[in-house]
């Protein structure tokens, strides 16, 4: 039964959606799409994954999650699997014949020259076009540069199922769930923003999330002020990390520790100064910023001085462990550094924009044998550095440290045995991994201030 129809009772609708007989295909089985899936699964009874990946559909099929570091999935994955209320396959056609709402969670990207990239979005569209029914909703959870709801994805929709555009309804929901706590965001930790294409198209995404959701629905004039709501979010975290990042440069000039000056100024509730660290990765936040730079005629100088400031990072952290070297009569050229962490964010398996991959270069560029550790990453060879077990780097007799990612498993390095060492501590908690003992810690924004001793 589609729910694009403002004709049927809501509450009959939302009583067909929670018993199976409104099938969902989510298009996308990735970090995102995969938890996405199991909690419509949990909620509306029948869902159908779609997945470009083979091994990804077996897996799931199979009852198993493919997602590291998400509480609760293989478990939600298992049982709904085991339920009949999940299954997965790589033919877009077979799930868009299925489904009558359809759910795209698919990689937008960036290309080399920073273009959007929406080439998984087109061809996930184009999957839906082809089983698309009138009544059928197309809810986009990826997210994408405004007007692509309005201008893009509808206008596919109708040209590949020769459907009339007011004979089925897209809207754009957004995504604002963070690895690591996928299920708890997905369920309810914020309002969940909702822009339809249409009035109807909005009401019936506003009857879903109202189910799938325990928090509020923010419904938004149309799809494309939704794509903006989440665009928003992100370059409001990229420029705050931008403002972190340049006050962290200053440290030498004022002759402070500028965290702990951020951590004061924070106390008060109009501030809040994020965190200095040596880079922004992943494929979202230093993606976002070039989905608006790239789709207004307006200039957007803000947004760009902040990604070249967070862009120039990895280099600052590379310079700061030059010059500390240099301070214990030591050459980077020559030494040997271990990188702890090649993932952008502690916990996630994702290596898109890593900072790591810039500290790495900028190593290898000043004549360092960079060895790295990271217990999610397997290839890391292919960012230039030497793979070492973090555990084992104390025997390697390292000149240098420096932490990337804080993954938490770096905590039980034996820290005591690498008291002759530079530790470059990009995400502030070597004084607390390392304790008591005659250390040499220096923080991005730490100033001079060499801690630990
Ligand atoms: N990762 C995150 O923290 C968040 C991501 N998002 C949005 O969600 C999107 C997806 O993110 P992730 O799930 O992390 O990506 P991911 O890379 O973990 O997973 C993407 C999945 O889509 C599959 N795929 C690629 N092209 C496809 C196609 N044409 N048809 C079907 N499946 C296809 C891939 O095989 C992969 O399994 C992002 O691009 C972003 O816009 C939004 C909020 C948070
Ligand atoms: C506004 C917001 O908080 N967005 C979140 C963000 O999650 P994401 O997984 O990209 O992680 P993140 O915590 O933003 O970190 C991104 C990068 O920035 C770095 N980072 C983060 C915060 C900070 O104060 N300093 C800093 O250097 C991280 O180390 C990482 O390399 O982007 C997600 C997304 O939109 O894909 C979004 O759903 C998440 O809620």
């Amino acid at each position: 039964m589609g729910l694009y129809d403002s004709q049927r009772d809501p509450d009959e609708q939302r009583r067909a959606f929670t018993s199976g007989e409104v099938p969902v295909s989510v298009v996308g089985l990735g970090k995102m799409g995969l938890p996405l899936a199991a909690v419509y699964a949990e909620t509306a009874g029948e869902v159908i994954g779609v997945d470009v990946d083979q091994g990804v559909v077996d897996g799931i099929n199979e009852g198993r999650s493919h997602i590291k570091g998400e509480p609760g999935l293989s478990d939600l994955v298992a049982e709904q699997v085991e339920a009949g209320r999940l299954r997965a396959t790589t033919s877009a056609a077979e799930a868009a014949e299925a489904a009558a709402v359809h759910v795209v969670i698919v990689p937008t990207p960036l290309t080399d020259d920073h273009e959007p990239d929406l080439g998984a979005l087109t061809a996930a569209v184009e999957g839906i076009g082809e089983g698309l029914s009138k009544g059928d909703l197309v809810v986009v959870e990826c997210t994408v540069p405004p007007g692509t709801c309005e201008g893009r994805v509808r206008p596919l929709l109708s040209s590949v199922s020769g459907l009339d555009e007011d004979e089925f309804g897209v809207a754009f929901c957004p995504e604002r769930t963070s690895s690591g706590r996928a299920l708890k965001d997905i369920r309810g930790a914020y309002p969940k923003v909702v822009g339809g294409a249409d009035e109807e198209s909005g009401r019936a995404a506003e009857l879903i999330y109202g189910e799938l959701t325990s928090n509020d629905i923010v419904p938004m004039a149309d799809a494309t002020s939704a794509e903006a709501v989440k665009l928003f979010e992100g370059v409001y975290r990229d420029v705050n990390i931008a403002l972190a990042n340049e006050l962290a440069k200053l440290d030498r000039d004022l002759g402070i520790d500028v965290n702990e000056a951020i951590d004061a100024a924070n106390t008060q509730p109009f501030c809040d100064i994020h965190t200095p660290g040596p880079g922004v990765g992943g494929h979202c936040i230093p993606f976002y910023p070039y989905f608006i730079m790239k789709y207004t005629e307006t200039d957007t100088p803000l947004l760009r001085t902040a990604r070249e400031v967070n862009d120039s990072m990895p280099a600052h952290t590379v310079h700061l462990l030059a010059d500390g070297l240099e301070a214990m009569g030591r050459d980077v050229d020559g030494s040997t550094v271990a990188v702890l962490g090649i993932t952008y964010r502690a916990g996630v398996e994702e290596t898109r924009k890593t900072p790591a991959a810039g500290v790495i270069d900028g190593l290898n560029a000043r004549g360092a044998k960079v060895l790295a550790a990271d217990p999610l990453i397997d290839d890391i060879e292919s960012f230039g550095a030497t793979p070492v077990d973090a555990a084992d780097i104390p025997d390697e007799d390292v000149d240098a440290v420096v932490l990337v990612t804080a993954h938490e498993e770096f905590a039980d390095i034996d820290w005591g045995r690498l008291e002759d060492a530079l530790l470059v501590d990009g995400r502030g908690v070597l004084e607390e991994w390392c304790g008591e003992g005659d250390y040499r810690i220096l923080t991005i924004g730490g100033g001079e201030r060499v801690s630990g001793q």
